[in-house]
């Protein structure tokens, strides 16, 4: 069965159950498969294009249900935040040549809709669409795009990542093999959804009967309303980027007591440090925590490994897991050409989970996806991630992004080494180490602290941490700046923002 006939089935077997929960707002399964079929409805009866729609919201129930009607009426979405610039919407407007946006969170301001029609009242539509169903037929084949997703846009371009329902279905199937999801699951969602790390609990959520709880921005904002608000979750399963559990560890009360249920961990996105893992550990004995790493590009994660807290004391730099069965990981140096097992090199990731390329996009899908023979002479699709890292004993580590490193005093320079080397240090909770840029000139390094406490004398507490990284580290990359913070700044999507620390060296 796939997503939407999983939808169906609970639907038909368990309708009264809360498939989505936001603040004080429910949808039974039964409401998911109703509202989602009569929105499909008038999407079928209007536009015949075929081209994806952009779902524009955030945490609303209207979200899931416009992401299942398109899905139902064969269209792919394209998930945008209403925490988006104008101009960035304008620019995926323009590049996806939307024709419709649903927009769940009133008309975004300011912004050229060239010819996109908005249409805003979506709970309307369902109610005046309420009892009629897509024709069957209409819906997404498995080759078809479920979902393309726009990727921050580190290069300034923005790219649209075509993820089509047979990737999306490779993912979900290693996450149930992998995990044993549960009936009566509850999972915290906080990703907002133009963030692949959502598809890692939405969809494993709806697909095994559970409820997603989900909090938005203004829980993240108040931590009284948040905490209150995983008071009362009943959450069984976390999934979040590491930044976001750091955030609520600063939380004394946050632990085993607030989430007594709560049974996994799943992080993605960014380095989970050993020592966030030991805090972790500590304070949900009963909770398993699990490192995933992937790109958008590859359908949310690819990799997995459970930490235990034996693994969270003896390695200073976590895993990130073993690959799932239908794809492979390759470690390649700078020609493309496989490096053996131990040594670093970039990781290219090949198989069923790759997606066949950026939306409308054939230059950027030339420069970093490829397609090659296997044995049985049946075509893979290839993906350079752009990560460096090596595999020991069929275990992925991770080495940070080739395009943060940069070149100092003629020296190559990794600043995620760097943080590495940091994070080792006692008294250290987590590090972001960023390039001070002339142009394309390197001209020192500053490294962003986060302290176990915050020191009286931020130049000796300097002078002492310089003093330790030179001993793992040569001269030239030990930081000339120490900032110390109590918490650093994240980006939309959760993970430490490097452009904003950037702006403040
Ligand atoms: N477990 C992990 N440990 C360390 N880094 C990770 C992990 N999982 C993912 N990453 C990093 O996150 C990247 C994937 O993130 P994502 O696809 O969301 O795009 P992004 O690179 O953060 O942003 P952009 O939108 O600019 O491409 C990976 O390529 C890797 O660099």
């Amino acid at each position: 069965m796939d997503i939407l006939q999983k939808v169906a089935h609970w639907a038909k077997h368990s309708p009264d159950h809360p498939a989505y929960l936001h603040r004080s707002k429910a949808v039974t399964y039964r409401q998911l498969e109703e509202y989602s079929d009569a929105l499909a409805f008038w999407l079928e009866s209007n536009g015949s294009s075929g081209r994806p729609v952009i779902v524009y919201g955030h945490m609303q129930p209207e979200m899931p249900i416009a992401f299942l009607a398109c899905a139902k009426a064969g269209r792919a979405y394209i998930p945008v935040d209403d925490s988006t610039p104008p101009a960035r919407l304008s620019s995926i407007l323009k590049h996806a040549d939307a024709e419709l946006l649903l927009s769940v969170s009133g008309l975004p301001g300011e912004i050229d809709l060239l010819s996109t029609s908005v249409v805003t009242d979506i709970p309307g539509l369902i109610r005046s669409n309420l009892g009629r169903c897509p024709d069957p037929k209409s819906r997404v084949a498995p080759d078809d795009n479920f979902y393309i997703i726009y990727t921050s846009g580190s290069t300034g371009e923005p790219k649209g990542v075509q993820i089509p329902l047979r990737c999306l279905q490779a993912f979900l199937g290693w996450i149930e093999a992998e995990f044993g999801e549960r009936r009566g699951d509850i999972f915290i969602n906080q990703a907002p959804y133009s963030f692949d790390l959502s598809v890692m609990d939405l969809y494993p959520a709806l697909s095994s009967g559970g409820t997603v709880n989900a909090l938005d921005r203004n829980h993240v904002a108040k931590p009284a309303e948040l905490f209150a608000a995983l008071n009362e979750s009943g959450a069984t399963v976390w999934t979040s980027t590491p930044s976001f559990a750091e955030f609520c560890l600063n939380h004394p009360e946050f632990g085993q007591t607030m989430l007594p249920r709560l049974h996994t961990f799943r992080f993605c996105g960014e380095v989970l440090t050993p020592s966030c893992a030991k805090r972790l550990q500590e304070r949900f004995p009963a909770a398993a925590i699990y490192n995933t790493y992937g790109p958008t590009e590859a359908t949310v994660a690819v990799t997995s490994v459970r930490i235990d807290p034996e693994m969270a004391s003896r390695y200073p730099e976590l895993p990130v897991g073993r690959c799932k069965p239908d794809c492979q990981i390759r470690i390649a140096d700078e020609r493309g050409t496989p490096v053996p097992e131990g040594e670093n090199g970039e990781i290219v990731i090949l198989g069923a989970s790759v997606s066949p390329g950026y939306y409308r996009n054939p230059e950027q899908t030339k420069a970093a996806f490829f397609v090659e023979k296997d044995k049985e002479q049946r075509a893979v699709q290839g993906y350079r991630t752009g990560d460096s890292g090596y595999v020991r004993n069929g275990i992925l580590f991770y080495g940070g992004r080739l395009d943060y490193q940069v070149k100092l005093h003629g020296y190559r320079v990794e600043p995620e080494e760097i943080e590495h080397q940091l994070r080792r240090l006692t008294g250290i909770k987590t590090a972001v180490v960023v390039p001070k840029m002339n142009g394309r000139v390197c001209e020192y390094l500053t490294a962003f602290v986060v302290p176990e406490a915050m020191p009286d004398s931020e130049f000796a507490w300097s002078m002492e941490i310089k003093k330790k990284l030179s001993q793992s580290l040569p001269a030239y990359m030990v930081p000339r700046r120490f900032v110390a913070k109590e918490l650093l700044p994240v980006t939309a999507n959760g993970k430490a923002d490097r452009k904003k620390l950037a702006e403040e060296v």
